[in-house]
């Protein structure tokens, strides 16, 4: 049962818990006393608190409950303007010493943002409800649960933790009953209410800390409301500190889907896939493979844990249990699983446009696009508006059980064997739509100098390229170079014929006509086919400067309607650009400093080698 427990003078907060857990009664007690909420609320993650909180949610004006059928139990939610997007230049990782966050992260002396913090948090939750969240990233039957508990004052947080990670008594219990390290992660909105003030229906404050200790593996996160500020689960824990974990337990926390594919011949196969914030995982994660006798199933869609397994294979799980997805431009036309994820309600849609029969839409849903809509701020909008209806950045909160294609082993504990990792961008030009590397470490090159367009899922100019190792560059919890010589060092995990081939793909190439010259969505599951035949060594591949990319007659085309000219553009691999994109990585290899692998400097050697040679 949820249990609430009024703030006055005297309070007995661990008489009223529903927990003996006197790590966890400390932490709720020193949160509550800093910053000095009206009431703590326990969170059980029934249905009945879950009706509960959206009711006062829809009360305050946070939440619009929309009426279409077409969406049933579900919420839409207007931000404030100012809190769209995950704040990278916010976002802090304060390790003992400054050379432990290396040169990707913000770094601030850990005593020092202490003391900060201990600042904008005193009585920051004043005249609001403290929630505490226990949660578990993963399975709570896992070998090694990954436990955590939030303490939010955004009742918006609890309703969207409920659909993103298991919550609630059960995970409460499994804490108690085996006495297990959490992760405290704290958040506020940063809002307190004077007795009498009207609140506002998205509160959020204009100074933002997105903070990480990753020694003691705590995160403080103040001022968002907002997706990935705002769900510590999400990428503050199972990423940025799950990597500092799995760098020290010995395993890979990544940004990264993980796919079911199988062949007509009926073998499976589980391919995960490493693309930056809006460049494709979704997407490539509920694909329908075009192809005849190919079927595709998913097991997760943002995050994945890739932990060495028994049998010399790296297994994969993915930690969350909903999905936070990009939602202008998934449609039935192009994401037809999504939309019927969608269509089975329970879901929370923030920053998407509200339609007059009470539904949400967005730009792409449907090919025919509405003739009156209310804006995500909350403006008449037709179709001659001038801004987009939805956020760019808008997003449907989606419980990942609703999926028809999610595959069985997406409830396995210890996952699923992995057969191969892609890495992927979003780049106009120079890397071609997908190439084999030459081995593990050749893959690590890869991943090492991935590089994309930005996006609209982090504040900033949309459209520069930028390098994302792994696509984990705004992720990693550590030393970027520390972590690429992690990557090095856990295949030893493994045996070398079971660690997982790795490739690098690009949808995202345009044509001489400047469009795409891959059609991309579903048509991906030909580049996926190519992937499976080289796995099992029946695929045609030539051998490239770069690495091992389809001959165009391996690619499998049949009846798909692509031009020769385009199929050439999306396979080349051009000398001149790889010059110029060998300069670039250079420079991006200097920002190291001396914590660069030297295997991976050693492929630096080689490709600049193997370029020389072909435009020789
Ligand atoms: N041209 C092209 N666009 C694509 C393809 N796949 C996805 N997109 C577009 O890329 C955008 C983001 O796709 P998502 O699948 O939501 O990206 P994501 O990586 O899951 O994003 P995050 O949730 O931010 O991590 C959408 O606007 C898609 O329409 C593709 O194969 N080709
Ligand atoms: O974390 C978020 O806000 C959304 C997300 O998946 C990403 O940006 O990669
Ligand atoms: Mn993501």
């Amino acid at each position: 049962m949820a249990t609430t427990v009024a703030m006055e003078p005297g309070a007995d907060i661990a008489g009223n818990a529903p927990t003996k857990n006197e790590r966890l009664l400390r932490f709720v007690a020193e949160i509550a006393e800093l910053t000095t909420p009206e009431k703590i609320h326990w969170v059980d993650g029934s249905e009945e608190e879950h009706r509960q909180l959206t009711d006062e949610l829809v009360e305050a004006g946070t939440l619009t409950r929309l009426t279409s059928p077409d969406f049933p139990n579900s919420f839409a939610a207007f931000s404030d303007p100012a809190d769209v997007a995950r704040v990278e230049s916010r976002t802090f990782i304060c390790s003992e010493q400054e050379r432990d966050a290396g040169f990707t992260n913000n770094w601030c002396e850990p005593s020092e943002m202490r003391e900060t913090l201990q600042g904008v948090f005193d009585g920051c939750m004043r005249g609001r409800t403290m929630y505490v969240i226990p949660f578990v990233m993963g399975h709570l039957d896992a070998e090694d649960p990954k436990f955590g508990v939030e303490i939010t004052d955004s009742a918006y947080v609890v309703a969207s933790m409920r659909i993103m990670a298991r919550i609630g008594t059960d995970v409460l219990k499994k804490i108690d009953e085996l006495g297990a390290f959490f992760v405290p992660a704290v958040h506020s909105v940063g809002a307190p209410l004077a007795p009498g003030q009207q609140d506002v229906p998205w509160p959020c404050n204009d100074e933002k800390y997105i903070v990480h200790f990753p020694e003691t593996r705590e995160i403080w996160s103040y001022g968002s409301g907002y997706g990935g500020n705002a769900l510590l689960g999400k990428k503050c824990y199972a990423l940025r500190i799950a990597s500092v974990m799995a760098r020290d337990e010995g395993w890979l926390a990544e940004h990264m889907l993980i796919l079911k594919l199988t062949s007509p011949q009926g073998k499976s196969y589980y391919i995960s896939g490493a693309f930056p914030s809006a460049c494709g995982k979704t997407n490539l994660a509920l694909i329908d493979p075009t192809l005849e006798g190919w079927t595709a199933e998913t097991l997760g869609d943002d995050i994945t844990w890739i932990r060495p397994g028994k049998e010399g294979e790296f297994r994969v799980v993915n930690p969350e249990a909903g999905y936070f997805g990009v939602a202008p431009g998934t449609g039935w036309h192009t994401n037809a699983n999504a939309m019927r994820a969608i269509a089975k309600g329970n879901s929370i849609f923030t920053n998407c446009a509200l339609t007059d029969d009470g539904g949400v839409w967005w730009e792409g849903m449907t090919p025919e696009t509405p003739e009156h809509l209310v804006d995500w701020r909350g403006q008449d909008w037709t179709p001659d508006s001038e801004a987009p209806a939805a956020h760019p950045n808008a997003r449907f909160c989606t419980p990942i059980d609703q999926t028809d294609m999610l595959a069985e082993e997406y409830f396995a504990p210890d996952g699923v064997k992995l057969d191969a990792i892609l890495f992927g961008g979003r780049r106009k030009t120079t890397v071609p739509l997908v190439t084999e590397s030459r081995d593990w470490n050749h893959g690590i090159f890869f991943g090492a100098t991935l590089s994309s367009a930005t996006t609209a899922a982090a504040e900033g100019a949309v459209g520069q390229v930028r390098r994302d190792p792994m696509a984990m560059l705004p992720f990693i919890g550590y030393d970027a170079g520390d972590y690429l010589n992690h990557w090095v060092r856990v295949s030893g995990e493994a045996e070398a014929d079971k660690l997982p081939k790795i490739f690098l793909v690009n949808w995202f190439r345009r044509n001489r006509d400047g469009g795409f010259a891959w059609p991309g969505f579903a048509e991906n599951s030909r580049v996926l086919k190519w992937v499976v035949e080289r796995i099992e060594g029946t695929a045609e591949a030539q051998e490239t400067p770069i690495g091992f990319t389809p001959t165009p007659e391996a690619l499998d085309t049949t009846g798909l309607d692509i031009t020769e000219a385009d199929l050439h553009d999306a396979l080349k691999v051009d000398g001149q650009e790889w010059a110029e994109e060998l300069a670039d990585i250079e420079n991006w290899f200097a920002r190291f400093g001396d914590s660069l692998p030297d295997s991976i400097v050693a492929e630096l050697d080689e490709l600049r080698r193997r370029v020389k040679t072909s435009t020789a």
